[in-house]
């Protein structure tokens, strides 16, 4: 299954295990066929692998993912991947999997078979996979985390990723209490670097994180927000004499596209789909 990666041949940099730009972007055309990297997906990439802990705030789609992927495919081990949705971690094991990228998910929903055929993978000494993606809920068992230390104590355990790290604070939208769970990683695993990735880190919640994960002097992230292909316009109801009928001549001047209209109340959606219809635009309502 790994005779497909990408053998890196030389070590670019002058110390033992630096990887030098070309080598990652070598990696990365190869495996998931981009050009380039993109925003802070080097920088993040390039901390990791010397070592260092890492915060990483990019926009939803802005490539989070490859901050670990692209690690994972530099030398033989496993990069532990925290998720907090299955159907999250079966969509990128099986996007890995297609790429012939040896990645596996750990969940409840897998048969005790497929789970211990994982585990033979893991503890056989020489992992086939490289990507290993849990539930924070699975990393507070004291069976799996037991496992870990085996794998850690051979030298096996590159990396810790946690996806979406601003479950981990109270101060956030989306807290989850099993990932509080994650702050002991860093004791347990001192010398593997720790990722955290997130798209919605407020200040507070980006040093809740921080802190609560214990990530030692790490490398802060942050990629623009700014989406240059998106123009946002702001028009007050209160002062347009008609609100339905701008948001009609609107979607006009627009020609021939697809609009999404958000409403707050169901009424307001079914009196602003009756007028764009009667306007002659084509409409339906979809209701949460
Ligand atoms: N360097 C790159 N060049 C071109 N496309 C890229 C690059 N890196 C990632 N992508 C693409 O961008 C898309 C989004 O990537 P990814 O799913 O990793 O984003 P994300 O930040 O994890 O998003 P989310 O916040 O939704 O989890 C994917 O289709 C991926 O293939």
């Amino acid at each position: 299954m790994n005779k497909s990666l990408l053998p890196l041949q030389s070590n670019c940099g002058r110390e033992k295990n630096v990887i030098g730009k070309e080598a990652l972007v070598k990696l990365l055309r190869w495996h998931f066929g981009h050009s380039d990297f993109r925003g802070k997906q080097l920088e993040a990439i390039e901390a990791v692998l010397s070592g260092r802990d890492c915060f990483c705030l990019m926009p939803t789609g802005g490539g989070k993912s490859m901050c670990y992927q692209v690690p994972a495919l530099t030398k033989p081990g496993i990069v532990l991947v925290v998720s907090p949705l299955i159907a999250l971690m079966e969509n990128q094991v099986s996007t890995l999997k297609e790429k012939r990228i040896p990645a596996e998910f750990l969940s409840s929903t897998q048969t005790v078979l497929v789970k211990n055929k994982i585990y033979e993978d893991i503890e056989s000494g020489k992992p086939a996979v490289r990507l290993l993606y849990v539930t924070p809920e699975l990393i507070a068992t004291s069976g799996f985390m037991s496992k870990m230390t085996k794998i850690h104590a051979r030298g096996l355990l590159n990396l810790i990723a946690v996806d979406e790290a601003h479950c981990i604070s109270s101060w956030g939208h989306d807290f989850r209490p099993s990932y509080r769970k994650l702050s002991s990683l860093r004791s347990h695993f001192p010398n593997v670097p720790v990722l955290a990735l997130t798209a919605t880190a407020v200040p507070k919640v980006q040093k809740d994180v921080i802190e609560s994960l214990n990530l030692q002097n790490p490398l802060v992230l942050k990629s623009s927000f700014n989406r240059p292909n998106i123009y946002y316009e702001v028009r007050y109801k209160d002062l347009l004499d008609d609100p339905y009928a701008d948001v009609c001549k609107l979607l006009k001047s627009c020609g021939n596209v697809c609009a999404i209209i958000y409403c707050l109340e169901r009424t307001m959606c079914d009196d602003l789909a009756i007028h764009i219809t009667s306007s002659g635009i084509s409409c339906h309502i979809m209701l949460g």
